[in-house]
């Protein structure tokens, strides 16, 4: 059997975590985990969590650290028995730390999106927010312009990936991704990818979780796998 695997996907906004991650729990079938997908639920359903995440969300801000474990790590606890992937989490050293108490992480993605490249996909980004379902009016458009190929509910912008949120937000990135990378790289689970296309940096994505899916952890004897 497969070992169990717990990966993380970091990157800026727009860098292609969400696009990768659900390519990724298709091909591999890990459980896939988005903060941005529950905190928007949270939203939605008017849970104490979700008005007050609102508030920071609205103004380009990460959420406080408290609020995203809290949210986050009783999830992981659910999924003991499962392969797991998280996208969006964790975002800060401190995020990094609790999850760290509790998982030792096998892998770690990193992607690496000129700003130029980041800020012309937002701007261009809609999603139907039931379902967490995301479009590029280039990249991958609806079937009908402003429709959800499934529902054909409307597609919304979020608020946070208009342009003066934006700004605010990659900066923020910038400055508090930078220890979380330092940790994985030191702990030898980061693999980082550059590029400005998903779709050239995802066959290399995908032969390293096949690696991975099927590799014994580390110091244990090699088996072949059917
Ligand atoms: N033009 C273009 N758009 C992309 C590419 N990869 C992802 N996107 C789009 O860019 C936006 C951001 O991607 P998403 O996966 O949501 O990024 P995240 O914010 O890191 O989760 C979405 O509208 C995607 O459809 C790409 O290679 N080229
Ligand atoms: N781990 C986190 N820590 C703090 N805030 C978060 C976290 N994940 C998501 N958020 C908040 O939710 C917003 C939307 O997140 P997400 O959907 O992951 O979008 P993006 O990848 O485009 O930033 C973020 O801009 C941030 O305000």
């Amino acid at each position: 059997m497969a070992k169990l695997l717990r990966a993380a996907v970091l990157g800026p906004p727009g860098s292609g975590k969400g696009t990768i991650c659900k390519r990724i729990a298709q091909s591999f079938g890990l459980q896939y985990l988005s903060s941005g997908h529950f905190l928007r639920e949270g939203i939605a359903a008017n849970t104490e969590a979700g008005v007050l995440a609102k508030t920071y969300i609205d103004r380009g801000m990460l959420v406080p650290d408290q609020v995203m474990t809290r949210l986050m790590l009783p999830k992981l606890e659910q999924l003991r028995n499962h392969s797991w992937l998280l996208d969006g989490f964790p975002r800060t050293l401190t995020q990094a730390q609790a999850l760290n108490s509790l998982y030792q992480m096998d892998l770690v993605i990193s992607l690496n999106i000129p700003y130029e490249t980041l800020k012309e996909r937002l701007s261009d980004r809609w999603v139907h927010p039931a379902s967490g379902r995301v479009y590029n009016m280039g990249f991958n458009p609806p079937r009908v312009q402003g429709k959800d190929d499934i529902t054909g509910e409307p597609l919304i912008q979020h608020d946070d990936d208009k342009p003066e949120a934006l700004m605010a937000r990659l900066r923020h990135y910038k400055e508090l991704a930078k220890p979380v990378i330092d940790l994985y790289k030191s702990q030898g689970v980061l693999h980082s990818f550059s590029g400005t296309e998903t779709d050239k940096i995802w066959p290399y994505i995908n032969s390293l979780l096949s690696t991975k899916m099927h590799t014994q952890p580390s110091g244990a004897h090699p088996t072949q796998v059917p």
